[in-house]
């Protein structure tokens, strides 16, 4: 029989697949409806400090090949969701995931601290690379400042901590940043956030198609998906082992997961494409993703995970 059991630092999923950190997990009800459905577990909408209305709407769109939005992190704030992930810890359901942005340096170390000194102990994801918050640049393509943030995380926080790290396009930056996270005792990286600050058209109207930054949002779905494998690839290829990687970037078909875990992903989360399908989609990616492996053979996610063949 074919298992889809995968593990992130020492955190056990009956299965692979999670919502995309911003994507159907904002409030209570949308999270319960993730879990509830056939996901393996859940990540909340990424906290600020203080809760957030976002940017002004239309922030999103969907298109034939993906979707472009510029929320601008609008979330229920940092007590809310930490609330939600300790109760539900407490229910024993499947495993959720804590995503935090700090707007600054200083909110990302408070809301780790008090983490810290919460009863959560179970992953927390920080958001190094939210591409839409007008006037704030994305952290993790500055390396000064993400071994900052690890240096001072790391001086007090002991829990499991992972980083939503941004595409990167060319090896240089993958064999630097490597080198940095590699000092850090970090449970996962998890590879591609949106591709920051794409522009859609509307050809008719002469407007972009969203209203923040002049049309300026993150680009998901099938357009990032190439970027997504290669960063997935790339981060495996360099972090110590103990380091666990999530894939994220283009997952609409059990065929699009399969390729991220040959990849090397330990897990795989959906965004634009849950988006427009809804927590559904979760049964249908197992469905497809079993199919997939009853084809080839394979009977666990490690007969294949990170076994790329090399050309
Ligand atoms: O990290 C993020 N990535 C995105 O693509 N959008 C959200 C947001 O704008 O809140 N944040």
């Amino acid at each position: 029989p074919i298992k889809l059991t995968s593990s992130l630092a020492g955190v056990t999923f009956a299965n692979p697949l999670l919502n995309a950190a911003g994507v159907h997990c904002a409030t209570p009800t949308e999270l319960d409806e993730v879990l509830a459905s056939a996901a393996g577990g859940v990540v909340t909408k990424s906290a600020t400090l203080a809760p957030r209305d976002g940017n002004v709407r239309p922030r999103f769109q969907a298109l034939p090949l993906g979707s472009i939005n510029s929320m601008g992190l609008p979330n229920q704030g940092f007590d809310a969701y930490l609330a939600y992930a300790c109760a539900h810890q407490q229910a024993a359901t499947a495993p959720v995931i804590l995503s935090l942005a700090g707007l600054s340096l200083a909110d990302d170390l408070a809301m780790l601290r008090r983490v810290q000194e919460s009863d959560f102990t179970g992953l927390v994801e920080l958001n190094l690379s939210c591409p839409n918050v007008p006037g704030k640049p994305q952290v993790a393509y500055d390396f000064a400042a993400v071994t900052r943030v690890l240096d001072q995380a790391f001086q007090f926080f002991t829990k499991r901590l992972g980083i939503k790290l941004p595409p990167y396009l060319d090896l240089a930056q993958f064999d630097a940043l490597a080198a940095i996270l590699n000092r850090y005792p970090l449970a996962y990286v998890n590879a591609i956030n949106s591709l920051g600050n794409g522009l859609v058209i509307d050809p008719l109207t002469e407007r972009p198609v969203i209203r923040p930054k002049g049309g300026f949002g993150g680009i998901g779905g099938a357009y990032v998906k190439p970027t997504a494998l290669a960063n997935v690839r790339a981060w495996r290829q360099r972090l110590n082992p103990t380091i666990g990687i999530i894939g994220t970037g283009g997952v609409r078909t059990g065929t699009d997961v399969f390729e991220h875990l040959l990849c090397g992903a330990d897990l795989v989360q959906v965004g634009t494409a849950l988006a427009t399908e809804g927590p559904a989609i979760f049964a249908r990616l197992t469905r497809e993703l079993t199919a997939v492996m009853a084809t080839k053979g394979y009977q666990t996610l490690a007969d294949f995970r990170g076994k790329l063949q090399v050309r």
